[in-house]
C-alpha cells in the first residue's frame, strides 16, 4: 500500500487511524495527482471530452462575448471534484484569449488582497476563484458591486478618519467554481451570468479520455484496457487519469508494459476497486446499511457513527456516487440501499422496505 496522509479521527471513545490519501479512487485531489493533472489538461472546449451540455453553452456566450468585444459574462462552475471545472476555467481564458488569474476563497481573507487581484487586471481577463463557496463575508460583499457595476466599494482608514472611496475596475470575468453550490449565498448566485453543472462523465467519454492521457503519457494501451479503466473510475476523469497510471506501473512489472483488458482487470482487483469502481469504504457503507440497519432506513449521523466517519465526509465523498449509480437512496427517513445495492451483494431485498420519497 502507498504511504498516505494519516490523521486521528475520535470515534465514540476510540481514536481511530483514517487514512482518507489511501483511498485509491477519492475523486478529491492527491499530491501525487499535481504534476500529473498539469500535463493531462485538454487546453480546448474541443479538446475537453464530453459535458456536451456545458460546452455548447460556453461556446454560444464566448463567441457572443468576442462578437460584441464585451467581457464574456460572470460563470459559475459547479459538480463534485475531480470532474474538471479547473481545467474548464483556464480554457475559457484560452478560448476568450484573455489573460487567467487562479486564486481560491479561502485565500482572500481581507476586501484588500480582492481589491489588489481586480485593480491589476486588463479589460476583459478572467479571474478565477476555486472553492467560491468558502469566500469571506466581507470579501463577499465588495465582490457584489465589483461583478456588477465593475466598481470596487473600499474603506480606507480605520475609526472617525476612515473614508469610503469608489475605484472603478476594468471589466472582467469572474469564473467561480465550487463543489457546494448549495453554500453559495443567493445575491453571490444571483450574479453569475450562466451557472453550469459539471457532470458524471459516461463511461464511452471516460474511456477517450484514458485513451488520450495514455497517447500523452506514451503508454501502450488496447481499447479493452482503456474501457476497463473507464467503467472502474466512477464517472470521474481525475480517478480515470490516476488508475491509469497504476496500472501502467502494473503493466510494466506483470506483463510488457502494453495495458489489455487483463492487466487493467487484474491491477484494479489489486487496488480492491471492483468492476463497478467501488473500493472497500463503498462496499463498507452499503454492507453496514444491508447489515446493521436491516437495509435502512438509517439516519445519516447514526450511519456516520456506524462506520467511523464524519456525516461530511459521507455526504460529499461517498455518497454522490452510490446515489448517482443507484445504490443508495437518500429519503425523508434516512439512508437506504436500494434494490440494486442488495442485489450486488447477493442478499434479498425486504417486501415493501424501500421508501423512494428523495429530500
Ligand atoms: N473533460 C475532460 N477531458 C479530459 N480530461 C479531463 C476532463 N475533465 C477533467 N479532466 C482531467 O481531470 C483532471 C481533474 O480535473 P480538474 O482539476 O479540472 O477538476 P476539478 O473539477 O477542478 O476538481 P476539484 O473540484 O477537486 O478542484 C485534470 O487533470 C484533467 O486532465
Ligand atoms: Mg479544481
Amino acid at each position: 500500500m502507498r504511504g498516505g496522509l494519516q490523521y486521528l479521527r475520535k470515534c465514540g471513545k476510540l481514536w481511530v487511524i483514517m487514512e482518507e490519501q489511501e483511498r485509491f479512487v477519492s475523486s478529491r485531489r492527491h499530491p501525487e495527482d499535481l504534476g500529473l493533472e498539469i500535463g493531462l489538461r485538454p487546453r480546448s472546449l474541443r479538446e475537453f471530452v464530453g459535458q456536451d451540455e456545458v460546452k455548447r453553452s460556453l461556446e454560444l456566450a464566448i463567441t457572443a462575448a468576442k462578437g460584441r468585444s464585451e467581457a464574456l459574462d460572470h460563470i459559475l462552475l459547479h459538480g463534485h471534484p475531480g470532474l474538471g471545472k479547473t481545467t474548464l476555467a483556464t480554457i475559457i481564458a484560452q478560448e476568450l484569449g484573455a489573460g487567467l488569474r487562479t486564486t481560491s476563497g479561502p485565500v482572500i481573507e481581507r476586501p484588500g488582497d480582492l481589491a489588489a487581484l481586480l485593480t491589476n487586471q486588463k479589460p476583459g481577463d478572467v479571474l478565477f476563484i476555486d472553492e467560491i463557496h468558502r469566500l469571506p463575508h466581507v470579501v463577499e460583499e465588495v465582490l457584489y458591486p465589483a461583478m456588477e457595476d465593475y466598481k470596487l466599494d473600499l474603506i480606507i482608514g480605520q475609526g472617525p478618519g476612515a473614508r469610503a472611496i469608489r475605484l472603478d475596475i476594468p471589466r472582467f470575468t469572474l469564473v467561480g467554481a465550487t463543489t457546494r453550490a448549495g453554500l453559495l449565498t443567493p445575491a453571490l448566485r444571483d450574479r453569475f451570468g450562466l451557472m453550469l453543472r459539471v457532470e458524471f462523465y459516461h463511461p464511452d467519454h471516460l474511456q477517450a479520455i484514458v485513451t488520450r492521457s495514455a497517447g500523452a503519457l506514451q503508454i501502450d494501451i488496447e481499447v479493452a484496457g482503456a474501457a476497463e479503466i473507464a467503467r472502474r473510475s466512477r464517472g470521474t476523469p481525475r480517478i480515470a487519469n490516476r488508475l491509469l497510471k497504476r496500472v501502467r506501473d502494473f503493466a510494466q512489472v506483470h506483463g510488457d508494459g502494453r495495458i489489455t483488458r487483463q492487466i487493467a482487470d487484474a491491477a484494479l482487483n489489486l487496488l480492491e476497486v471492483d468492476n463497478r469502481g467501488f473500493d472497500r469504504m463503498d462496499r463498507r457503507i452499503l454492507l453496514t446499511i444491508i447489515e446493521k440497519f436491516d437495509g435502512g432506513p438509517v439516519g445519516v449521523d447514526t450511519l456516520a457513527a456506524a462506520l467511523c466517519e464524519e456525516r461530511d465526509t459521507l455526504e460529499d465523498v461517498y455518497e454522490p456516487f452510490l446515489i448517482q449509480c443507484g445504490f443508495l437512496n437518500r429519503t425523508p427517513r434516512g439512508r437506504v440501499a436500494t434494490r440494486l445495492a442488495q442485489e450486488y451483494f447477493d442478499r434479498k431485498p425486504k417486501k415493501g422496505k424501500q421508501p423512494s420519497l428523495e429530500f
